[in-house]
Protein backbone atom coordinates (compact mmCIF):
# COMPACT_ATOMS: atom_id res chain seq x y z
CA UNK A 1 0.00 0.00 0.00
CA UNK A 2 1.41 3.38 -0.51
CA UNK A 3 1.59 6.17 2.38
CA UNK A 4 -2.16 7.58 1.41
CA UNK A 5 -3.84 3.96 1.75
CA UNK A 6 -4.09 3.09 -1.82
CA UNK A 7 -2.75 -0.06 -3.69
CA UNK A 8 0.26 0.44 -5.29
CA UNK A 9 0.33 -0.35 -8.95
CA UNK A 10 2.19 -3.22 -10.23
CA UNK A 11 6.04 -2.00 -10.56
CA UNK A 12 5.20 -1.21 -14.38
CA UNK A 13 2.37 1.27 -13.33
CA UNK A 14 0.42 3.29 -16.35
CA UNK A 15 1.41 5.93 -18.53
CA UNK A 16 -1.10 9.15 -17.98
CA UNK A 17 -0.94 11.92 -20.07
CA UNK A 18 -2.53 14.67 -18.24
CA UNK A 19 -3.84 17.89 -20.01
CA UNK A 20 -3.84 20.45 -18.04
CA UNK A 21 -3.47 24.13 -17.71
CA UNK A 22 -4.11 24.85 -14.03
CA UNK A 23 -0.49 24.44 -12.36
CA UNK A 24 -1.74 23.85 -8.91
CA UNK A 25 -3.85 21.39 -10.21
CA UNK A 26 -1.69 19.80 -12.53
CA UNK A 27 0.87 19.18 -9.70
CA UNK A 28 -1.42 17.99 -7.17
CA UNK A 29 -2.52 15.07 -9.74
CA UNK A 30 1.00 14.65 -10.94
CA UNK A 31 2.07 13.84 -7.26
CA UNK A 32 -1.03 11.12 -6.65
CA UNK A 33 -0.75 8.73 -9.56
CA UNK A 34 3.22 9.04 -8.58
CA UNK A 35 2.16 7.96 -5.43
CA UNK A 36 0.23 5.19 -6.50
CA UNK A 37 3.08 4.04 -8.64
CA UNK A 38 2.32 5.68 -12.52
CA UNK A 39 3.80 7.58 -14.40
CA UNK A 40 2.88 11.13 -15.82
CA UNK A 41 3.13 13.37 -18.75
CA UNK A 42 2.26 16.93 -18.21
CA UNK A 43 1.37 18.43 -21.37
CA UNK A 44 -0.31 22.56 -20.11
CA UNK A 45 -1.57 23.18 -23.87
CA UNK A 46 -3.38 20.26 -26.61
CA UNK A 47 -0.73 21.38 -28.82
CA UNK A 48 2.17 20.32 -26.38
CA UNK A 49 -0.39 16.86 -26.21
CA UNK A 50 -0.93 16.39 -29.63
CA UNK A 51 3.48 16.59 -29.70
CA UNK A 52 3.59 13.88 -26.79
CA UNK A 53 0.89 12.06 -28.37
CA UNK A 54 3.09 12.10 -31.73
CA UNK A 55 5.85 10.01 -29.86
CA UNK A 56 4.37 7.86 -27.46
CA UNK A 57 1.22 6.03 -26.24
CA UNK A 58 -0.32 6.76 -22.64
CA UNK A 59 -2.63 3.84 -20.90
CA UNK A 60 -4.92 7.01 -19.88
CA UNK A 61 -5.44 11.07 -20.74
CA UNK A 62 -6.46 12.66 -18.25
CA UNK A 63 -8.21 15.89 -19.81
CA UNK A 64 -9.20 18.95 -18.29
CA UNK A 65 -11.57 21.07 -20.78
CA UNK A 66 -11.11 24.42 -20.34
CA UNK A 67 -7.46 25.98 -21.24
CA UNK A 68 -8.46 29.90 -21.98
CA UNK A 69 -8.58 31.95 -18.87
CA UNK A 70 -12.70 32.86 -18.26
CA UNK A 71 -13.56 29.96 -20.71
CA UNK A 72 -16.04 27.67 -19.03
CA UNK A 73 -17.76 26.03 -21.80
CA UNK A 74 -15.60 23.17 -22.30
CA UNK A 75 -14.98 23.65 -26.21
CA UNK A 76 -11.93 23.55 -26.26
CA UNK A 77 -11.40 20.70 -24.18
CA UNK A 78 -13.91 18.73 -26.64
CA UNK A 79 -12.57 19.84 -29.61
CA UNK A 80 -9.33 18.35 -28.05
CA UNK A 81 -10.94 15.10 -27.46
CA UNK A 82 -12.26 14.67 -30.95
CA UNK A 83 -8.82 14.87 -32.67
CA UNK A 84 -7.82 12.76 -30.33
CA UNK A 85 -10.61 9.90 -30.61
CA UNK A 86 -10.52 10.35 -34.08
CA UNK A 87 -6.84 10.19 -34.61
CA UNK A 88 -6.93 6.60 -31.76
CA UNK A 89 -10.62 5.55 -31.48
CA UNK A 90 -8.79 2.99 -28.63
CA UNK A 91 -7.84 6.30 -26.35
CA UNK A 92 -8.51 6.19 -22.85
CA UNK A 93 -9.67 9.19 -21.92
CA UNK A 94 -11.06 10.64 -18.94
CA UNK A 95 -12.30 14.27 -18.69
CA UNK A 96 -11.57 16.66 -16.26
CA UNK A 97 -14.69 19.21 -15.78
CA UNK A 98 -15.08 21.47 -13.21
CA UNK A 99 -17.40 24.99 -14.08
CA UNK A 100 -18.52 22.90 -17.37
CA UNK A 101 -21.17 20.91 -15.76
CA UNK A 102 -22.72 17.86 -16.29
CA UNK A 103 -23.97 18.51 -20.10
CA UNK A 104 -20.68 18.65 -20.85
CA UNK A 105 -19.49 15.89 -18.96
CA UNK A 106 -21.99 13.91 -21.11
CA UNK A 107 -21.06 15.49 -24.66
CA UNK A 108 -17.69 14.35 -23.57
CA UNK A 109 -18.96 10.72 -23.07
CA UNK A 110 -20.55 10.84 -26.59
CA UNK A 111 -17.58 12.09 -27.98
CA UNK A 112 -15.50 8.82 -26.52
CA UNK A 113 -14.25 9.53 -23.25
CA UNK A 114 -14.55 6.22 -20.90
CA UNK A 115 -15.42 8.49 -18.12
CA UNK A 116 -15.17 12.35 -16.35
CA UNK A 117 -14.62 13.43 -12.66
CA UNK A 118 -15.70 17.06 -11.59
CA UNK A 119 -13.33 18.91 -9.73
CA UNK A 120 -13.01 19.40 -7.05
CA UNK A 121 -12.46 15.61 -6.53
CA UNK A 122 -11.49 13.21 -3.96
CA UNK A 123 -8.44 11.27 -4.32
CA UNK A 124 -9.70 8.08 -4.36
CA UNK A 125 -12.81 9.01 -7.07
CA UNK A 126 -10.25 10.27 -9.02
CA UNK A 127 -7.79 6.68 -8.89
CA UNK A 128 -10.97 5.18 -8.81
CA UNK A 129 -12.38 6.27 -12.11
CA UNK A 130 -9.17 6.23 -13.75
CA UNK A 131 -8.64 2.40 -12.75
CA UNK A 132 -12.03 1.37 -14.16
CA UNK A 133 -11.33 2.92 -17.31
CA UNK A 134 -8.19 1.92 -18.30
CA UNK A 135 -9.56 -1.80 -17.59
CA UNK A 136 -12.86 -1.45 -19.60
CA UNK A 137 -12.65 -2.45 -23.17
CA UNK A 138 -12.71 0.29 -26.60
CA UNK A 139 -16.58 0.97 -27.26
CA UNK A 140 -16.08 2.94 -30.42
CA UNK A 141 -17.69 6.56 -30.11
CA UNK A 142 -20.84 7.36 -31.38
CA UNK A 143 -21.37 8.22 -35.31
CA UNK A 144 -17.95 6.76 -36.20
CA UNK A 145 -17.57 4.73 -39.33
CA UNK A 146 -16.95 1.24 -38.79
CA UNK A 147 -12.95 1.22 -39.84
CA UNK A 148 -9.71 0.40 -37.53
CA UNK A 149 -11.33 0.74 -33.60
CA UNK A 150 -8.08 -0.53 -32.26
CA UNK A 151 -4.97 1.18 -32.77
CA UNK A 152 -3.68 4.43 -33.42
CA UNK A 153 -2.37 6.24 -36.63
CA UNK A 154 0.56 8.14 -36.69
CA UNK A 155 -0.57 11.58 -35.44
CA UNK A 156 -0.79 14.40 -37.93
CA UNK A 157 -0.01 17.69 -36.38
CA UNK A 158 -0.59 21.24 -37.25
CA UNK A 159 -3.73 23.56 -35.85
CA UNK A 160 -4.11 24.90 -39.73
CA UNK A 161 -7.59 24.89 -41.38
CA UNK A 162 -5.69 22.80 -44.25
CA UNK A 163 -4.14 20.10 -41.79
CA UNK A 164 -7.63 20.23 -39.60
CA UNK A 165 -9.58 19.44 -43.15
CA UNK A 166 -6.88 16.73 -44.16
CA UNK A 167 -7.20 15.20 -40.44
CA UNK A 168 -11.33 15.20 -41.30
CA UNK A 169 -10.35 13.67 -44.70
CA UNK A 170 -8.45 11.03 -43.29
CA UNK A 171 -11.07 10.10 -40.25
CA UNK A 172 -13.57 10.01 -43.09
CA UNK A 173 -12.22 8.21 -45.88
CA UNK A 174 -9.41 6.02 -44.25
CA UNK A 175 -12.09 3.32 -42.94
CA UNK A 176 -13.84 3.03 -46.52
CA UNK A 177 -12.10 0.85 -49.15
CA UNK A 178 -11.54 3.80 -51.63
CA UNK A 179 -8.62 4.39 -53.31
CA UNK A 180 -7.24 7.64 -52.60
CA UNK A 181 -4.57 9.80 -53.70
CA UNK A 182 -1.81 11.88 -52.28
CA UNK A 183 -0.72 14.62 -53.72
CA UNK A 184 1.39 17.49 -52.94
CA UNK A 185 5.44 18.72 -52.63
CA UNK A 186 8.43 15.75 -51.37
CA UNK A 187 8.78 16.34 -47.66
CA UNK A 188 5.03 17.86 -46.89
CA UNK A 189 3.83 14.81 -44.80
CA UNK A 190 2.29 12.87 -48.07
CA UNK A 191 3.99 9.44 -46.55
CA UNK A 192 2.43 10.81 -42.88
CA UNK A 193 -0.96 11.15 -44.79
CA UNK A 194 -0.98 7.85 -46.30
CA UNK A 195 0.58 5.96 -42.99
CA UNK A 196 -2.68 7.17 -41.29
CA UNK A 197 -5.37 6.43 -43.79
CA UNK A 198 -3.92 3.43 -43.81
CA UNK A 199 -4.07 3.52 -40.18
CA UNK A 200 -7.58 4.06 -40.00
CA UNK A 201 -8.85 1.05 -42.47
CA UNK A 202 -9.93 -2.46 -41.58
CA UNK A 203 -6.85 -3.58 -43.36
CA UNK A 204 -4.22 -1.77 -40.52
CA UNK A 205 -3.08 -4.75 -38.91
CA UNK A 206 -1.66 -6.15 -42.80
CA UNK A 207 1.59 -4.53 -43.37
CA UNK A 208 0.71 -3.15 -46.81
CA UNK A 209 2.46 -3.56 -50.39
CA UNK A 210 5.32 -0.89 -50.81
CA UNK A 211 5.70 -0.04 -54.59
CA UNK A 212 7.77 2.13 -56.39
CA UNK A 213 6.77 1.94 -60.08
CA UNK A 214 10.28 3.26 -61.25
CA UNK A 215 11.73 -0.33 -59.84
CA UNK A 216 11.46 -3.05 -62.32
CA UNK A 217 10.90 -5.70 -59.43
CA UNK A 218 8.37 -3.67 -58.02
CA UNK A 219 5.80 -4.13 -60.95
CA UNK A 220 6.44 -8.03 -60.71
CA UNK A 221 4.46 -7.45 -56.94
CA UNK A 222 1.33 -6.64 -58.92
CA UNK A 223 0.29 -9.72 -59.54
CA UNK A 224 -1.97 -11.20 -57.52
CA UNK A 225 -1.74 -8.79 -54.89
CA UNK A 226 -4.88 -8.24 -52.36
CA UNK A 227 -5.13 -5.92 -49.27
CA UNK A 228 -3.51 -2.07 -49.65
CA UNK A 229 -0.81 -0.99 -51.91
CA UNK A 230 1.20 2.33 -51.27
CA UNK A 231 2.22 3.45 -54.47
CA UNK A 232 5.07 5.55 -55.26
CA UNK A 233 6.03 7.85 -58.22
CA UNK A 234 2.91 6.93 -60.02
CA UNK A 235 3.26 10.00 -62.03
CA UNK A 236 6.44 9.87 -63.25
CA UNK A 237 5.86 6.70 -65.52
CA UNK A 238 4.97 8.22 -68.85
CA UNK A 239 1.88 7.23 -70.71
CA UNK A 240 2.76 3.83 -71.53
CA UNK A 241 3.98 3.09 -68.53
CA UNK A 242 0.49 4.13 -67.02
CA UNK A 243 -1.91 2.89 -69.31
CA UNK A 244 0.38 -0.52 -68.40
CA UNK A 245 -0.74 -0.17 -64.87
CA UNK A 246 -4.01 0.25 -65.29
CA UNK A 247 -4.61 -2.76 -66.51
CA UNK A 248 -2.44 -5.18 -64.24
CA UNK A 249 -3.98 -3.43 -60.73
CA UNK A 250 -6.07 -6.11 -59.15
CA UNK A 251 -9.38 -4.67 -58.98
CA UNK A 252 -9.85 -5.39 -55.30
CA UNK A 253 -6.50 -3.71 -54.73
CA UNK A 254 -7.24 -0.37 -52.85
CA UNK A 255 -4.88 2.14 -53.84
CA UNK A 256 -3.17 4.57 -51.86
CA UNK A 257 -1.40 6.98 -53.98
CA UNK A 258 1.29 9.23 -53.49
CA UNK A 259 1.90 11.79 -56.66
CA UNK A 260 3.71 15.41 -56.84
CA UNK A 261 0.99 16.11 -59.06
CA UNK A 262 -2.53 14.15 -59.41
CA UNK A 263 -3.18 16.43 -62.84
CA UNK A 264 -0.17 14.04 -64.43
CA UNK A 265 -2.01 10.77 -64.13
CA UNK A 266 -4.13 9.35 -67.34
CA UNK A 267 -7.62 9.96 -66.86
CA UNK A 268 -8.66 6.51 -66.19
CA UNK A 269 -5.79 5.73 -63.83
CA UNK A 270 -6.71 8.99 -61.85
CA UNK A 271 -10.18 7.64 -61.95
CA UNK A 272 -9.07 4.46 -60.48
CA UNK A 273 -6.80 5.53 -57.79
CA UNK A 274 -7.96 8.87 -57.32
CA UNK A 275 -11.71 7.93 -55.67
CA UNK A 276 -10.56 10.73 -53.03
CA UNK A 277 -7.73 13.30 -53.37
CA UNK A 278 -6.00 14.44 -50.49
CA UNK A 279 -4.02 17.75 -51.27
CA UNK A 280 -1.00 18.43 -48.54
CA UNK A 281 -0.27 21.99 -48.84
CA UNK A 282 3.47 23.43 -48.70
CA UNK A 283 4.21 24.61 -45.32
CA UNK A 284 4.47 28.09 -46.14
CA UNK A 285 0.95 28.39 -47.21
CA UNK A 286 -0.06 26.65 -43.93
CA UNK A 287 -0.06 30.03 -41.45
CA UNK A 288 0.93 28.68 -37.22
CA UNK A 289 1.75 25.07 -38.45
CA UNK A 290 5.65 25.41 -38.76
CA UNK A 291 6.22 26.84 -35.30
CA UNK A 292 4.22 24.11 -34.00
CA UNK A 293 5.52 21.60 -35.83
CA UNK A 294 9.50 23.46 -35.06
CA UNK A 295 8.83 22.90 -31.64
CA UNK A 296 7.53 19.34 -31.84
CA UNK A 297 11.23 18.21 -34.17
CA UNK A 298 12.72 19.93 -30.98
CA UNK A 299 11.05 17.84 -28.53
CA UNK A 300 11.56 15.18 -31.10
CA UNK A 301 15.61 15.65 -30.96
CA UNK A 302 15.86 16.78 -27.50
CA UNK A 303 14.69 13.18 -26.74
CA UNK A 304 16.94 11.42 -29.44
CA UNK A 305 19.81 13.49 -28.01
CA UNK A 306 19.49 12.88 -24.60
CA UNK A 307 19.20 16.79 -23.86
CA UNK A 308 16.27 19.17 -22.62
CA UNK A 309 14.93 20.31 -26.14
CA UNK A 310 16.28 23.89 -26.21
CA UNK A 311 13.21 26.71 -26.21
CA UNK A 312 12.83 28.49 -30.07
CA UNK A 313 13.57 32.50 -29.48
CA UNK A 314 10.42 34.69 -30.87
CA UNK A 315 13.05 35.77 -33.61
CA UNK A 316 13.39 32.21 -34.93
CA UNK A 317 9.58 31.18 -34.47
CA UNK A 318 9.28 34.85 -36.67
CA UNK A 319 12.00 33.41 -39.21
CA UNK A 320 10.49 30.02 -39.41
CA UNK A 321 6.91 31.10 -39.96
CA UNK A 322 8.03 33.42 -42.86
CA UNK A 323 10.82 31.24 -44.04
CA UNK A 324 9.89 28.95 -47.53
CA UNK A 325 11.39 25.37 -46.16
CA UNK A 326 13.43 23.71 -48.37
CA UNK A 327 12.27 20.67 -48.81
CA UNK A 328 9.24 21.49 -46.73
CA UNK A 329 8.29 19.67 -43.41
CA UNK A 330 11.08 17.47 -43.58
CA UNK A 331 13.46 20.74 -44.38
CA UNK A 332 12.63 22.41 -40.97
CA UNK A 333 12.97 19.26 -39.35
CA UNK A 334 16.44 18.75 -40.03
CA UNK A 335 17.38 22.71 -39.50
CA UNK A 336 15.70 21.45 -35.98
CA UNK A 337 17.24 18.53 -35.20
CA UNK A 338 21.09 20.27 -36.55
CA UNK A 339 20.10 23.63 -34.17
CA UNK A 340 19.34 21.25 -30.79
CA UNK A 341 22.62 19.20 -31.58
CA UNK A 342 24.59 22.55 -31.51
CA UNK A 343 23.09 24.82 -28.94
CA UNK A 344 24.61 25.45 -25.79
CA UNK A 345 22.83 27.57 -24.06
CA UNK A 346 19.33 26.21 -23.97
CA UNK A 347 18.07 28.07 -26.86
CA UNK A 348 17.87 28.15 -30.37
CA UNK A 349 17.89 31.54 -32.40
CA UNK A 350 17.20 32.72 -35.66
CA UNK A 351 20.91 32.24 -36.92
CA UNK A 352 21.19 28.98 -35.78
CA UNK A 353 18.47 27.64 -38.07
CA UNK A 354 18.61 30.16 -41.14
CA UNK A 355 18.77 27.65 -44.33
CA UNK A 356 22.20 28.23 -46.44
CA UNK A 357 21.73 30.64 -48.90
CA UNK A 358 22.25 28.24 -51.80
CA UNK A 359 19.22 26.09 -49.97
CA UNK A 360 16.68 28.59 -50.20
CA UNK A 361 13.91 28.49 -52.90
CA UNK A 362 12.97 31.69 -54.86
CA UNK A 363 10.33 33.98 -53.13
CA UNK A 364 6.95 32.68 -54.34
CA UNK A 365 5.24 34.77 -56.33
CA UNK A 366 1.79 35.68 -55.01
CA UNK A 367 2.81 35.00 -51.50
CA UNK A 368 -0.19 36.73 -48.89
CA UNK A 369 2.98 37.25 -46.64
CA UNK A 370 5.25 39.08 -48.33
CA UNK A 371 9.18 38.61 -47.95
CA UNK A 372 9.18 42.17 -46.65
CA UNK A 373 7.14 41.20 -43.84
CA UNK A 374 8.63 38.37 -43.03
CA UNK A 375 12.24 40.64 -43.00
CA UNK A 376 10.60 43.32 -40.51
CA UNK A 377 9.39 40.99 -38.58
CA UNK A 378 12.44 38.85 -38.02
CA UNK A 379 14.25 42.45 -37.17
CA UNK A 380 11.39 43.74 -34.49
CA UNK A 381 12.03 39.94 -32.97
CA UNK A 382 15.21 40.02 -32.63
CA UNK A 383 15.64 43.44 -31.20
CA UNK A 384 13.02 42.29 -28.20
CA UNK A 385 15.14 39.06 -27.87
CA UNK A 386 18.24 41.04 -27.35
CA UNK A 387 16.09 44.18 -25.68
CA UNK A 388 17.10 46.68 -28.55
CA UNK A 389 20.96 46.01 -28.33
CA UNK A 390 21.60 46.41 -31.65
CA UNK A 391 25.30 45.20 -32.05
CA UNK A 392 23.97 41.49 -30.33
CA UNK A 393 20.62 41.57 -32.75
CA UNK A 394 23.00 41.63 -35.66
CA UNK A 395 24.75 38.80 -34.68
CA UNK A 396 21.58 36.91 -34.11
CA UNK A 397 20.49 37.62 -37.41
CA UNK A 398 23.70 36.93 -39.37
CA UNK A 399 24.31 40.47 -40.57
CA UNK A 400 26.57 43.72 -39.74
CA UNK A 401 25.02 46.37 -37.33
CA UNK A 402 25.32 49.02 -40.66
CA UNK A 403 22.70 46.64 -42.54
CA UNK A 404 20.42 46.71 -39.20
CA UNK A 405 20.24 50.08 -39.23
CA UNK A 406 19.89 50.17 -42.12
CA UNK A 407 17.16 47.73 -42.32
CA UNK A 408 15.51 49.63 -39.16
CA UNK A 409 15.59 52.64 -40.77
CA UNK A 410 13.91 51.62 -43.88
CA UNK A 411 11.23 49.97 -41.76
CA UNK A 412 10.85 52.06 -39.02
CA UNK A 413 11.27 50.41 -36.21
N1 LIG B 1 1.80 17.15 -39.99
C1 LIG B 1 2.89 16.53 -39.54
N2 LIG B 1 2.98 16.18 -38.25
C2 LIG B 1 4.08 15.55 -37.77
N3 LIG B 1 5.16 15.26 -38.52
C3 LIG B 1 5.13 15.58 -39.82
C4 LIG B 1 4.00 16.23 -40.40
N4 LIG B 1 4.24 16.42 -41.71
C5 LIG B 1 5.45 15.90 -41.94
N5 LIG B 1 5.99 15.40 -40.83
C6 LIG B 1 7.32 14.75 -40.71
O1 LIG B 1 8.15 15.34 -41.71
C7 LIG B 1 8.96 14.37 -42.35
C8 LIG B 1 8.67 14.35 -43.86
O2 LIG B 1 7.35 13.85 -44.07
P1 LIG B 1 7.03 12.71 -45.14
O3 LIG B 1 8.14 11.71 -45.21
O4 LIG B 1 5.66 12.20 -44.86
O5 LIG B 1 7.06 13.60 -46.47
P2 LIG B 1 6.76 13.15 -47.97
O6 LIG B 1 5.91 14.23 -48.53
O7 LIG B 1 6.22 11.77 -48.01
O8 LIG B 1 8.19 13.21 -48.62
P3 LIG B 1 8.87 12.16 -49.66
O9 LIG B 1 7.86 11.85 -50.68
O10 LIG B 1 10.04 12.89 -50.17
O11 LIG B 1 9.24 10.95 -48.82
C9 LIG B 1 8.66 13.05 -41.68
O12 LIG B 1 9.59 12.85 -40.64
C10 LIG B 1 7.27 13.27 -41.08
O13 LIG B 1 7.05 12.46 -39.95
Amino acid sequence: MSGDGHPVAASSGWNILLIEDDPVVARTTNILFRLAGHRVELAGHPDTAFSLLARRRYDAILLDLNFTMGRSDGAEGLACLRRIMAGDPSACVVVITAHSGIRIAIEAMQAGARDFVMKPWRREVLLDKVAGAVGRSVRPAAGRPTGNQGSSGPVLLGTSVQMAAIRDLVRRVGPTIASVCISGRSGTGRSLVAAAVHAASGDADRVPLRLDLRSAEDWALLDGASGTALLRHVDRLDAVGQGRLFDRLPPGLRGITIVDDAARLLPALRRRLCTVEIAVPRLIDRRGDAVLLARHFAAVAGESYRRPAPALTPAAEAMIAATDWPDEVRGLAMAIERAVLLADDGVIDAAAIRPADGDAPPPVPGTPFGLGDAERLLIAAALKDHRHNVSRAATALGISRGTLYRRMAQYGL
